[in-house]
């Protein structure tokens, strides 16, 4: 794990991944580089840990500081490490539906979903927010399941027209309080992917949960819900990079 700056929030986040992967046995380093580091080093540390065959998972975690150019660390980490799955190569696999690793939070609320018994074929979804990070890779996920997909902006005009249409509807806007009760249909799977800190340090999703609650069928708490769900697909993804990996091995010799 590379975490760049301190950042409270990202330093919390790279703190659950570690001790996830401690408790499900999978060995784990933190690299912690200052908020100005050049861009070079921190192309290096990929580079060397790209080489590294006892290295399965590589994670850089974002947001990085502005000076960083983002894209070029991202397609510089192997693609068979990318336990993200943010290379452009697997973005790009993930598209056309030759998935290498599933973005970890997208994956964990399809995890949800199929542990809940919920389908989601022919299903009208509605996903709010359309970052690299959720929004996209979670449309594309439930499109190749045979969903009928709408992704909608945070922004956009009259969101309710929207989301009161949706049986499944996954938000991640970042916007507290975004979903209240009339913009849910009666019986709607409703998954929190929003995590905000209010001021007096409380964290809550884009969904007004009490109110939510009482319409849907099926919600997701913020704490609680998708994050702890992000981070068991990490440890997922790591797994199968590390069986990949010794079976490549296995054919090889
Ligand atoms: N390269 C990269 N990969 C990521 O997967 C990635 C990232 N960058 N940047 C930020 C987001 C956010 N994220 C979370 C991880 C754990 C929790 C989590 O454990 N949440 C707990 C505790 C929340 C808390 O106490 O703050 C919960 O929701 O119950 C949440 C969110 C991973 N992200």
């Amino acid at each position: 794990m590379i975490l760049v700056g301190h950042d409270p929030a990202s330093a919390v986040y790279v703190r659950n991944k570690v001790r996830a992967c401690e408790a499900a046995g999978i060995h784990s380093f933190t690299h912690r580089l200052h908020e100005k580091v050049e861009n070079e080093e921190l192309l290096n540390l990929i580079t060397r840990l790209n080489a590294d065959p006892s290295v399965h998972g590589i994670l850089v975690q974002l947001p990085l500081p502005a000076h960083i150019d983002m894209a070029r660390i991202l397609e510089t980490i192997a693609p068979s490490k990318d336990v993200d799955g943010f290379h452009l190569y697997n973005v790009g696999a993930l598209v056309t539906g030759n998935t290498v690793f599933s973005p970890c939070t997208p994956y964990g609320v399809v995890k949800l979903l199929e542990h809940e018994g919920i389908p989601v074929e022919g299903q009208n979804v509605v996903v709010v927010g359309a970052s690299n990070i959720v929004g996209k890779p979670m449309a594309l996920m439930l499109m190749a399941r045979d969903a009928t997909v709408a992704i909608c902006h945070a922004k956009a005009r009259d969101l309710a027209q929207f989301t009161i249409g949706a049986d499944i509807l996954v938000v991640a806007a970042g916007v507290p309080g975004l979903i209240t009760a009339p913009m849910v249909k009666k019986g709607a799977v409703v998954i929190d992917v929003g995590i905000n800190r209010l001021e007096d340090g409380k964290i809550v999703g884009d969904v007004d949960f009490a109110g939510v609650s009482r319409r849907a069928s099926h919600i997701t708490p913020v704490p609680g819900g998708v994050g702890p769900m992000t981070v068991t697909m990490l440890l997922v993804n790591t797994i199968e990079s590390a069986e990949r990996f010794y079976a490549a091995q296995r054919t090889a010799s």
